[in-house]
């Protein structure tokens, strides 16, 4: 059974391999030991923290196979971002040029660095190592984090955003960091982006353009990537589309990559997750012709754990899921205890 839960001390080894496996431009996951041992003692702090309201806490999870122990993806929340250090983006805006004597009308866009995004929660580093990148694993790893997030609302922002990764070929070329590069920073791409997964972002203020740049003016590869998303991060978008999140203009000041943002209330895991009570059942107690599955979770903190299923009904009538025990059991929960869940 694939399980979920807060990442330990334990899963160092897994998560550099992960840090080695998602490469160029997955800047929350830097390949740098003292930067992820960090992570994962920062994230066990978080946890097990009493919260009035978000402050600089990251909740950061792994996915494992109960059997074999393996370690088989990531995904993480950072309660509120640009707190400790300010949290920059471009908005891509829009300015007209008309003459009415000349009868000439231009539109072009702009983009203006900005720090509108202080304060919001940010879902991040998800990773689904490639093997296990079949079945519902993926759209699982996503969207637990709302199920999580509602049911510690009060840990968390009302807006959520999240980061995607932009535009880079597999040497850690990015089209609009090219033109960065050659203008203003003089340095490559994955060292930047290197530097800012570990927290240190002076240099941004320091080098960056300091007026609103006109699109236009950017090389024609640089414009064409504004707002695209790397290769590999589009089902993490699509994921993200279906909750209901939206670009609205806001990209990264390296790649380019989108921010997309929802109201924490109208995503729609957040809207369709059920509690109720936990009854054990045999397998042959469940009534399965539907064939559901279902994310199915404890409600707790530090022992947070979720898993999907098909041996899970929902029993809207008396508010109860009936699992069998052995998803109790991955859940750490007994007959009466409370649990979470939603249709995957
Ligand atoms: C993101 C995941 C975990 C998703 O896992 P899977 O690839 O197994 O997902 P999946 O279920 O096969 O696909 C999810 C949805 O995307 C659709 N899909 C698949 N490939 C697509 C493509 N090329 N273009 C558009 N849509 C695509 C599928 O049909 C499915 O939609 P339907 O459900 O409609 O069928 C993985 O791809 C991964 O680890 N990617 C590499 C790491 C990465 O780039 N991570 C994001 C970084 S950005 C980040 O971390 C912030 C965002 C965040 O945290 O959520
Ligand atoms: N435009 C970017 N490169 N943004 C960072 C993207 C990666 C992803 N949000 C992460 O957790 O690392």
């Amino acid at each position: 059974m694939q399980v979920l839960r807060p990442i330990s001390e334990k899963d160092f080894a897994a998560l550099k391999t992960i840090a080695i496996e998602s490469g160029h431009g997955f800047t929350s996951l830097p390949v740098d030991d003292d930067l992820l041992s960090s992570k994962i003692a920062r994230s066990e702090q978080s946890f097990a923290k009493t919260v009035v309201q978000p402050q600089d806490e990251g909740y950061l999870f792994v996915l494992e196979d109960n059997d074999s122990g393996e370690i088989l993806g990531t995904t993480a929340i950072e309660a509120a971002v640009g707190m400790q250090t300010p949290l920059y983006h471009y908005h891509l805006g829009k300015t007209v040029h008309h003459s009415r004597t000349l009868n000439v009308y231009n539109t072009v866009d702009i983009l203006s660095m900005c720090n509108d995004y202080t304060g919001a929660s940010e879902i991040c580093t998800l990773f689904l190592r490639e093997p296990f990148r079949k079945g519902l694993a993926g759209r699982f790893l996503s969207r637990s984090r709302f199920n999580f997030m509602a049911l510690h609302a009060d840990r968390f922002s009302d807006t959520v955003i999240a980061e995607m990764r932009g535009v880079s070929d597999e040497d850690g070329h990015s089209p609009f960091w090219q033109w960065l590069q050659e203008h203003f920073f003089s340095i490559e791409f994955p060292q930047a982006d290197h530097l800012v997964g570990l927290g240190d972002k002076v240099f941004i203020s320091e080098l960056m353009p300091k007026y609103p740049i006109y699109a236009n003016l950017l090389s024609k590869k640089a414009q064409a990537v504004i707002g695209h998303v790397h290769e590999k991060t589009k089902p993490a978008l699509r994921l993200l589309e279906k909750e209901g999140f939206e670009h609205r203009g806001y990209v990264d000041l390296f790649d380019a990559g989108p921010t997309v943002e929802s109201r924490l209330q109208n995503i729609k895991t957040v809207r369709e997750t059920k509690r109720g009570a936990v009854r054990i059942v045999k397998p042959e107690e469940l009534n399965l012709t539907e064939a559901q599955t279902w994310s199915v979770s404890n409600c707790g903190l530090a022992n947070f754990r979720a898993t999907f299923d098909t041996q899970v009904n929902w029993c809207g009538k008396t508010a109860a899921f009936k699992v069998t025990a052995d998803i109790a059991s991955a859940l750490q929960v007994s007959e009466g205890d409370e649990v979470s869940g939603f249709i995957l």
